[in-house]
């Protein structure tokens, strides 16, 4: 099957962007594997979906398939390649537009100096919403927060959970350079106490409105930058009383801005970077 494609990064974080309005979507896990695959495809992170809308109230649905083929509910990095995606190939001329997924509508806005601002909804800490067994976990309040203890990878790790539509372990490190990323972030993904795996997040508090940002994503590994990880981290931090309500995260890919109110309903706002790299075509086997 010949499929047209566009790559593109949010902050290092790389995604294959397929085009699907006019062509139901059909490819099957192994052939999402195969084009995710950095030696025998074109290799990414993510693969992006664009559909039309099935609702009236919104320009877009947004699917999203980690590299080891899973469908999953919400990328933030993503969600700004989306819309940069979805305006510069004039399938619309609305600079906001609302994005339907699977946990909800995002609305992500083109700004004038070139970021993208996303609204990416309210973020959820009920463990029930995460979700998160707390069967056998001890925990302890922080400031506003619940740290939660997973034992994993022969450490103690006491993580805030976030859900951002996609769940999120976060836990503080004094430098992340020095975190164990690759023997913590796998034990910690697929630790039982996380029926749905888990994103897991390894954040150092700079200053009230600085910190940096590793994370270990659900099904692909360390990624240079993780846009829900970042909220996730940035929300878990101000709860915890070590941030303002406005952050930056420095990532190893790039930089991204968290703002949020710290109320229960309000919107985490994600502004970031979004670049095309290159469109291209590529002959996928039946698998
Ligand atoms: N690995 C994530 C999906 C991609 C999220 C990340 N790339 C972002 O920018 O939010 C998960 O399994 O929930």
């Amino acid at each position: 099957m010949k499929l047209q494609f566009t790559k593109m990064h949010g902050a290092g974080n790389d995604f294959i962007v397929i085009d699907s309005t006019e062509a139901p979507f059909t490819m099957t896990t192994n052939q999402l594997r195969f084009i995710a695959d950095r030696h025998l495809g074109i290799g990414a992170d993510q693969i992006l979906i664009v559909e039309k809308a099935r609702t009236p109230d919104t320009d877009f649905r947004y699917r999203i398939f980690n590299q080891d083929g899973g469908e999953v509910e919400m990328c933030g990095n993503g969600a700004r390649c989306f819309a940069r995606y979805v305006y510069d190939r004039g399938l619309t001329t609305k600079k906001k537009i609302r994005v339907e997924t699977m946990k909800g509508i995002i609305q992500p806005e083109l700004q004038d100096d070139g970021r993208v601002k996303v609204d990416m909804g309210a973020p959820r800490f009920r463990p029930e919403e995460i979700p998160l067994n707390t069967t056998g976990l001890s925990h302890l309040s922080r400031a506003s927060d619940t740290l939660w203890e997973v034992k994993a990878a022969g450490y103690n790790n006491w993580v805030s959970v976030v859900s951002m539509g996609n769940p999120h372990a976060v836990m503080v490190v004094g430098d992340v350079e020095q975190a164990p990323v690759s023997t913590v972030g796998p034990a910690i993904e697929n630790h039982p106490a996380f029926p749905e795996r888990v994103n897991v997040g390894f954040l150092q508090a700079v200053s009230r409105t600085e910190g940096k940002l590793r994370v270990w994503e659900r099904g692909a590994g360390e990624t240079l930058a993780c846009g829900t990880g970042a909220c996730a981290a940035a929300v878990a931090g101000m709860r915890r009383g070590l941030f303002d309500s406005e952050v930056e995260l420095q990532m190893h890919g790039g930089r991204l801005r968290i703002e949020w109110d710290g109320t229960p309903t309000g919107s985490v706002f994600l502004i970031g970077p979004a670049a095309t790299v290159f469109t291209g075509e590529i002959d996928v086997p039946a698998i």
